[in-house]
């Protein structure tokens, strides 16, 4: 599947955004080694800490399906922005800890412009699975 199919999938996601207090709706499309293509809408809460991303909820909805970290092909996202959408810190690091550091994601927004990055280059020197060293409790 193409960049802009998986765009394409990603604008198709976002009308299923809940943006009752931002009114910001964002989109993503994971799409899994099999073809198949996970949407991810932002969804908000009232408690509006507790919301979350578009890119999360594709990531979380993709693993709650069965879909194994590191198997995933490329994931897009979209939100009506100046420049294509940039996902957020908490996005960033759920995205290190479920793809593999080249994997390909495409940002845009509703004008058509688009960037295409990767893994490594949305959050460079991450802290992830590799980082924690198992069963060495502090002295
Ligand atoms: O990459 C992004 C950036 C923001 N949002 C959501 C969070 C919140 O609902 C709204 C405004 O930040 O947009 C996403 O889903 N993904
Ligand atoms: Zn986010």
């Amino acid at each position: 599947m193409d960049s802009i199919t998986l765009l394409q999938e990603a604008i198709k996601a976002r009308a299923k955004a809940y943006i009752p207090y931002s009114r910001f709706g964002v989109g993503a499309a994971l799409l899994d080694q099999d073809g198949q293509v996970h949407h991810g809408c932002n969804i908000e809460n009232a408690a509006y800490s507790v919301t979350n991303c578009a890119e999360r909820t594709a990531l979380f909805s993709a693993m709650a399906q069965g879909h194994k970290r590191g198997t995933f092909k490329a994931l897009a996202v979209v939100g009506d922005t100046e420049l294509p959408i940039t996902p957020c810190g908490a996005c960033r690091q759920v995205i290190v800890e479920l793809c593999e550091p080249d994997m390909k994601i495409i940002l845009g927004n509703m004008k058509g412009d688009i960037r295409e990055t990767t893994v490594r280059e949305l959050l460079p020197g991450a802290f992830g699975p590799d980082e924690l060293k198992q069963g060495q409790a502090p002295e």
